[in-house]
């Protein structure tokens, strides 16, 4: 029965804890390249006590951005900015992990905040999208994607492959292909956005080539002795749920038997017609289905985020690892909170820098003493 402060090894990496920051776009990067706001967001996040921070969806191209805002590991200029961010987290305890993906028909939007939608197209800053069919997302995504050529395919997954050297060279020791929430690869897997007739469409094997071919690529350079994991859509909440998670089940198998260590659980969101029952631990049940029939460790997001679901999803091991996004957002420091409310002696040590640990201790608070 493990628990949140539980340590948790896979190949030769040991997190602290199962307490996870998943990647969340900071929307703040210029031309790709981190800046002061991820040298500070990042160790930031890891001085709070998770055992592994991952660093945003980033971007193996410049078209694969989701935004103009989004970072980038498509040069070497990105690449030493990062290799500082990864040596921020592990200074600071955690293990640094790093998300690289494309957004296929989803790029070239703008951040949540200023639209949320695809930029006009005489907007200076805009750019063509790519997709496996010239089938636009809809709704706030309208603009019709370029049909990828066989040229393109074995471009972008070049383009996975260079970004994955630059994140083993920057010092990152856990990587996350980000084939998820409707982003170019979880197009390819799609029935809603690819309706290719060649060997990259069609039945699952077809659809789900994309994602194999591309795993396959990194895993020759992304060392076996570090953690290789992929964050797929399992389902969509679009009426096809029970043949869609047991493709992710077959997938997951597929991608075990190339080289994949841990399997993240997300959504596809490959369809605004997606009628998703928002609620706690909605992706929970999905993942500890492909945990058992596919025999790998699991981690997920999405309300798995209060003290008991947390305790209860690891201790009956439906999860590895539990991804605590919304909860880092507000508070960095969750571990501490987390520990606080479980009772464990000496939260502060436990979870946050000694300097922190002390003067919490030393003087405690007035709902406290
Ligand atoms: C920006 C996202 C990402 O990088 O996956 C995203 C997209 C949809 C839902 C949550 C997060």
């Amino acid at each position: 029965m493990a628990n949140a402060f539980d340590t948790f090894t896979l190949k030769d990496i040991t997190l602290r804890n199962r307490i996870v920051v998943p990647p969340m776009c900071q929307y703040q990067a210029v031309d790709g390249v981190p800046n002061q706001w991820h040298e500070i967001h990042y160790p930031s996040m890891a001085r709070g006590g998770a055992g592994l921070v991952i660093v945003e969806a980033t971007a193996v191209s410049p078209e694969g951005r989701i935004s103009p805002g989004c970072t980038g590991l498509w040069n070497e200029t990105q690449a030493g900015k990062m290799a500082g961010i990864a040596a921020g987290i592990k200074r600071a305890g955690a293990v640094p992990g790093i998300q690289i993906g494309h957004a296929g028909r989803k790029a070239s939007a703008n951040v949540p905040w200023q639209g949320d939608d695809h930029m006009a197209e005489d907007d200076p800053r805009a750019w063509q999208t790519i997709s496996p069919s010239a089938v636009p997302f809809g709704a706030n995504l309208p603009r019709v994607p370029r049909e990828m050529t066989l040229e393109d395919i074995k471009r972008v997954q070049d383009d996975f492959v260079g970004a994955a050297r630059r994140a083993r060279d920057a010092g990152f020791e856990w990587l996350e292909l980000h084939f998820a929430h409707g982003y170019l690869a979880q197009s390819f897997l799609s029935v809603h956005a690819n309706r290719r007739t060649d060997g990259y469409g069609g039945d699952l094997a077809g659809r789900g080539r994309f994602m194999r071919e591309t795993l396959a690529a990194v895993r020759e350079v992304w060392p076996e002795r570090l953690p290789l994991a992929v964050r797929l859509g399992v389902i969509e909440f679009d009426g096809r749920d029970e043949e869609t998670v047991a493709d992710a089940v077959s997938l997951t198998r597929d991608f075990k038997s190339l080289g994949l260590d841990l399997l993240d659980a997300s959504l596809g969101f490959t369809t605004p017609e997606a009628n998703i029952p928002w609620g706690p631990a909605l992706v929970v049940p999905y993942a500890a289905r492909i945990r058992k029939e596919a025999g790998i460790p699991v981690s997920a997001a999405w309300n798995v985020d209060t003290p008991e679901i947390i305790r209860d999803v690891l201790a009956d091991e439906r999860l590895d690892l539990v991804m605590l996004g919304h909860r880092h957002l507000s508070n960095p420091h969750y571990p501490y909170t987390l520990a606080k409310a479980y009772g464990i002696e000496n939260p502060g040590w436990k979870t946050l820098p000694e300097s922190y640990a002390h003067w919490l201790d030393r003087y405690k608070a007035s709902d406290e003493r």
